[in-house]
């Protein structure tokens, strides 16, 4: 990955709001399609309209470091479908704090939000915060405890730091909150890739 923008695209231009309106719009049928038990119908009309979709972006496809999706910092979890929806408040290059809400698309079961989506999150802002302003450093562990169920449909808030930094070992924390209380935590280390490391 090479360049994560903050900018807001302009209108009329790739990248313009336009984009961001197709990944909400994405992020929209992802929950929808999660949470409806269709009859089958409705499921091979809504398949066939997907299959248009794709086809309809099939000429555009571009390579890894061209791709809009995952370079958008302006764009809740940077325009990436895979994340859940990250708004980040507060950063510098020992803190990140920001707000998540997971939706249908990322129930675990019983109206809780899935590990691995909650494990993604962490991957995430730790990742972002082990990056910011440093050399690059990719993850080679990440702990995680889930504490208490993580609400759906809830606004929740996400801190990560830096606990220590010893040579290319960069240790890091993240907690995640339903309000006051702490519903999972992570610690990782991300180790500074030498040169010629993918
Ligand atoms: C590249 C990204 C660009 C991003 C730029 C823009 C940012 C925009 C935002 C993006 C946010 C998304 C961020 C997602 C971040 C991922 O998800 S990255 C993907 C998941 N991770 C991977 O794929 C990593 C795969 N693994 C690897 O590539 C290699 O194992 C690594 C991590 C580069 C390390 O390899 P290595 O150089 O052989 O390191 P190694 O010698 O084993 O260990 C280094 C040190 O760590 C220690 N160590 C190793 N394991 C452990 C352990 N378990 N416990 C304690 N110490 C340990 C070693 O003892 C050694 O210590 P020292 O001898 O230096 O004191």
């Amino acid at each position: 990955m090479d360049q994560i923008s903050a900018t807001p695209g302009v209108a009329g231009q790739p990248g313009g709001p336009e984009f961001g309106r197709m990944i909400e719009a994405l992020r929209t049928v992802q929950a929808a399609i999660t949470g409806a038990a269709p009859p089958p119908e409705v499921s091979a009309e809504v398949g066939a309209i997907l299959e248009t979709v794709a086809g309809a972006l099939e000429p555009y496809l571009v390579g890894e470091d061209e791709q809009l999706s995952g370079h958008r910092d302006d764009l809740p979890g940077r325009g990436q479908p895979l994340l859940p929806p990250l708004w980040l408040d507060e950063r510098d290059e020992t803190h990140l704090r920001g707000r998540v809400t997971f939706d249908r698309f990322h129930l675990g079961g019983n109206g809780a939000a899935h590990g691995g989506a909650i494990t993604v999150l962490f991957d995430e802002m730790l990742g972002r915060l082990a990056n910011a302003g440093r050399n690059r450093a990719r993850t080679k562990y990440l702990q995680v405890e889930y504490h208490r169920i993580t609400p759906l449909d809830t606004e929740l808030r996400v801190e990560a730091k830096i606990a220590r930094v010893e040579g290319r070992k960069r240790f890091l924390t993240c907690a995640l909150y339903d309000g006051e209380h702490l519903t999972a935590d992570a610690e990782g280390l991300f180790v500074e890739l030498l040169p010629g490391q993918p």
